[in-house]
Parts: C-alpha cells; sequence; structure tokens
C-alpha cells in the first residue's frame, strides 16, 4: 500500500540543486517502507555519507554498498525523503516487457566445477566457507522500468519486499543502472538504540505439495551441513555486534523462514547499542560482508571469491537507508538484478555457500532455484538454462 500512515517525511531541499530528480530508492518491508526521490548529494565513499550524516549537511541517504569495498558505492542524500508504515504493495497489473534468458556466466558446468574447487580447498581446510555465484544475462524487447520491475517483485513476494536503487553515484559504468531485487534478509535495522539482524543461511527448494514442503523444511532443520553453514554467520555477525552492544542476545539454534522459492535458516539477533551515536550505515559497514555471502574466514573467502569469479558490483552488497538520528536499514543485496542503462538487459545473481560436505550438483540447483525470485518477475521462470 502506498504511503499509508506517514511516520516521518524531511521537507524538501529546495534551496539546493536538483540534479536528479527522477533518481528513485524504493525499499518495501512489511513494517516500515522507506521512498526517495531526487539529488541533494551523491556519495561514492560510504564515509563521506556517515560524514555528512553526522555533521547535520544531509538529512538521510540511501542507496547500495559493493561487494568489495574498494570500489564505489552508490549512496544518494535524496531531495525528498518517504517512510511509511507497512509495505509498498499495491493492486494492480504490471506490465514488463517480453523477455528472454541470454546466457549465463558461468556455464552451470563450470560453475560446479568451480564448486568442486573450493571444496578442495575446504577440505583441505584453507577455508571453512565460501559463497559462490553466477550470473544469468536476461534480454527484453522494450526497456525495463527499474519501479515497474520493483513493484512487480513485491507482489510476487508474500512479505511484500522489494527494493529498486539508482546506482548512478558509484559512476562511470553504472550511470543510469539500477538494481532491483526482492531480498528477504536483514543485514542490520537500527531503531533508536535497539539493533536487530536477521542472517539465512542453508536453504532448500519449497515444493508444490504442502506434505513435501513441510518434509523439506524440516529436513533444513535437521541438517547438519545447513546448520555448520549457518552457524559461521550467526557467530561473525555476534564477533562484531556483540562488543558494540550493551546487551546482545543470539539464539543457538535458527529457525525457518520461508520465501515463495525457498526455504532458509534464519537467527534472529537483537542487541542494544552500548553507544546510540553509531549510525545504521556504520553499522552496515561493519558488518558487511557477513559469511551468508561471502565466506568464512572473511578475506581468505573473499580472495577466493575474486580470484574466482568477475566483479560482483553491487550483488552479495547491501541496500538501504539511513536518517539524521542514525536509524535505518540494510538489507542484504541478494535475490537481485542489475539493470543496463539503456533498460534493454538485465543481470540477475545467485549464489550459495559452499562447506567441506557439500554437493557440487545440489549447489548449481540451488543457485537456479534463487534466479527464480527475478525470472519468475518476467515469467521466464521455467526457463533457466542448465
Ligand atoms: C548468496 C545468496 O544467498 C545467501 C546464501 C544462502 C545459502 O547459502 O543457503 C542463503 C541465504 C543468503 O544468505 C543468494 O541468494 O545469492
Amino acid at each position: 500500500m502506498f504511503a499509508l500512515a506517514e511516520v516521518a517525511e524531511y521537507p524538501l531541499h529546495t534551496n539546493r540543486s536538483d540534479n536528479g530528480a527522477d533518481s528513485v530508492f524504493l525499499l518495501s518491508r512489511r513494517q516500515t517502507s522507506v521512498q526517495t526521490s531526487g539529488v541533494v548529494e551523491e556519495f561514492d565513499s560510504a564515509f563521506d555519507a556517515v560524514e555528512g550524516l553526522k555533521t547535520g549537511r544531509i538529512d538521510s541517504v540511501v542507496g547500495a554498498l559493493p561487494f568489495a569495498p574498494s570500489t564505489p558505492c552508490a549512496l544518494t542524500a535524496p531531495l525528498s525523503f518517504t517512510r511509511t508504515r507497512g509495505d509498498l504493495h499495491h493492486s494492480g497489473a504490471v506490465n514488463l516487457p517480453s523477455a528472454k534468458v541470454a546466457g549465463c556466466k558461468p556455464s552451470p558446468v563450470e560453475h560446479t566445477r568451480r564448486v568442486r574447487g573450493a571444496i578442495t580447498r575446504l577440505q583441505a581446510g584453507e577455508l571453512d566457507k565460501v559463497v559462490l555465484a553466477r550470473t544469468l544475462a536476461i534480454a527484453t524487447e522494450s526497456p525495463i522500468s527499474p519501479t515497474a520491475l520493483t513493484r512487480k517483485l513485491i507482489s510476487l513476494d508474500h512479505s511484500h519486499n522489494g527494493f529498486c536503487v539508482d546506482l548512478s553515484p558509484a559512476g562511470g559504468k553504472y550511470r543510469g543502472r539500477a538494481l532491483v531485487g526482492s531480498t528477504p534478509e536483514v543485514l542490520i535495522e537500527r531503531r533508536g538504540d535497539i539493533v536487530t539482524c536477521h542472517p539465512l543461511a542453508g536453504s532448500i527448494a519449497r515444493h508444490p505439495d504442502s506434505k513435501q514442503d513441510e518434509a523439506h523444511a524440516q529436513e533444513l532443520l535437521a541438517s547438519t551441513k545447513d546448520l555448520s553453514e549457518h552457524k559461521f554467520v550467526v557467530d561473525s555477525i555476534s564477533a562484531v555486534l556483540g562488543p558494540l552492544c550493551r546487551s546482545f542476545s543470539a539464539p543457538s539454534t535458527p529457525e525457518l523462514l520461508r520465501t515463495p522459492q525457498l526455504w532458509h535458516l534464519g537467527t534472529k539477533i537483537e542487541g542494544v547499542l552500548a553507544d546510540p551515536n553509531t549510525t545504521a550505515l556504520e553499522l552496515a559497514l561493519a558488518l558487511h560482508p557477513t559469511p551468508a555471502i561471502c565466506g568464512t574466514p572473511t578475506d581468505a573467502a573473499r580472495d577466493h571469491i575474486t580470484g574466482t569469479e568477475d566483479d560482483r558490483g553491487f550483488y552479495a552488497g547491501a541496500i538501504g537507508w539511513c536518517d539524521r538520528t542514525g536509524d535505518g536499514e540494510w538489507m542484504v543485496a541478494i535475490r537481485c538484478a542489475e539493470i543496463a542503462a539503456d533498460g534493454l538487459s538485465a543481470k540477475a545473481y545467485a549464489g550459495g555457500g559452499i562447506v567441506a560436505s557439500s554437493d557440487p550438483d545440489t549447489e548449481l540447483r540451488e543457485t537456479s532455484t534463487k534466479f527464480r525470485t527475478i525470472l519468475s518477475a518476467f515469467d521466464l521462470a521455467e526457463d533457466l538454462a542448465e
């Protein structure tokens, strides 16, 4: 529902130059959603954005952090910022252009070869966990509207999760590109001094038959491989966030979370900040990249990923917002696609965590299932290039 009860709206800065009135940010979440438009200032450095917020020069910042911290961010201090209660779902058909899967990189065979290579290193004890991803190219007959794709994704997700981020502030090839997706994973949410994370790791496909679907869920809850994959994430978040909190709790066993395509293991982590001046954006920077999308140990896993895959860009980074009080929400940028500046193509991303006991074919299938979030928006869910 668009603009239900409004809980925060910062005034338009008409005294500042509006050099990007059509730059839009959307984050639809069940509890609180954010929509912004226009540009007061762009940032390719998150630290400059934090400084802008802390000195009071800007009222809010929205956008995306890349997977690799050494690459530019895409952050915007918007002209208007509206926070609303509830999600941004509204009924009504969304028409997207006719689309086809135009290719995948790496090929399914190459992806399983990479997973096998990672398993060899994991079994040798060089790493504990690493997340490997692949991409699908989607080509359309006419330009994709990023906001229309976001509206479609919001309507298809039962939690009405969806996001749209203008990547232009990252400059260069990112001018005019957008990242759009429907992610279920909360990196960090800050409300006053209360912080929450909801990491996910460990996955199994949903089944159309409800009995078999329930059996899949129970299989996931009992899977030692998935529980170990999950524990790396909770331990890493606890090690970073715990010391920043005066009280902190992370349950020792995960719960189930479902998306239309997958069951995941998820853990709700909560804390009370020791220093309430720490902004949501700073917390996101401290936590990223978690082992949910990178691996353990972090540096070794990141080196393995950058030595294996093409640049991930903003996939497996974080997208979100932070306001002048320091409150905000940052989601893990998964189940997403990057739309080209001309709108005629999109690159969808999907990955999965690999541990020593992983099976390469199962890992390939898991990425195919994850692609369905984006493919179903284009009515292509059955069209996986495998
Ligand atoms: C990496 C992705 O998802 C992450 C990996 C998961 C897993 O390995 O089980 C589960 C949820 C996400 O944290 C993705 O969707 O691309």
